[in-house]
């Protein structure tokens, strides 16, 4: 049977994200509203504007069932805004700024700075994609990083080379898999195809 995947349609590049799940044989579902959250095999959260989506998350009363599916082992996949949403810690939110949770993480918002808004790199992820695979074309934008880890996060791709060398822009912890970076933009589905592969557990 197809995969069954939610994508989070509050905000946020979503037609992307859902593009590129169909392209590898998933069927997607844009959630809204809680019902939408019902037989899923996974969701996944966009890029878009952390604070904004937070908002909108609790104006759609969305926000507490989805965080309880997530509790409950729902895999998710949260790319920039929406590894924002699955940190548990946030340096630079706004004052009332909530999170989703469950990733044992620090992250950082906008945390590359005002002079790198976008930026783009080759990122080898050989624990995700295989030794010999090319590298991932990641492309950032106003993206957060990682500051920091708990016990049971295991590190998948950091940045190589530059002023922000060494930074941590790919995780994953159980069912939940965050990265920095929008690889929905790039037309390469290999982190989707990865996400895909951990719903099938
Ligand atoms: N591309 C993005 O998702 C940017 C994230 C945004 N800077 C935030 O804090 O939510």
């Amino acid at each position: 049977m197809k995969p069954q995947i939610g994508v989070l349609a509050v905000q946020g590049d979503v037609r992307e994200h859902a593009r590129s799940l169909e392209s590898l044989g998933a069927t997607t579902r844009l959630v809204r509203r809680p019902e939408e959250l019902e037989g899923l095999d996974g969701i996944v959260l966009p890029g878009g504007e952390s604070t904004t989506m937070d908002k909108l998350l609790r104006a759609f009363d969305l926000r507490d069932p989805l965080r309880d599916r997530l509790q409950a082992g729902l895999p998710a996949y949260g790319s920039c805004a929406g590894m924002i949403l699955l940190a548990d810690r946030v340096l630079d939110a706004t004052a009332d700024q909530q999170t989703l949770g469950g990733l044992d993480v620090t992250v950082r918002r906008n945390a590359f700075g005002r002079q790198v808004d976008s930026f783009e790199e080759d990122l080898s992820m050989p624990e995700m994609l295989g030794e010999s695979d090319r590298p991932v074309r990641a492309v950032f934008i106003r993206a957060p990083w990682v500051e920091a880890v708990g016990p049971e996060v295991r590190v998948l791709g950091t940045v190589a080379t530059g002023p922000a060398a060494g930074r941590i822009v790919a995780v994953r912890q159980g069912n939940l898999l965050a990265t920095s970076f929008h690889p929905e933009v790039t037309g390469d589905h290999r982190i989707h195809e990865y996400f895909l592969r951990m719903t099938r557990g």
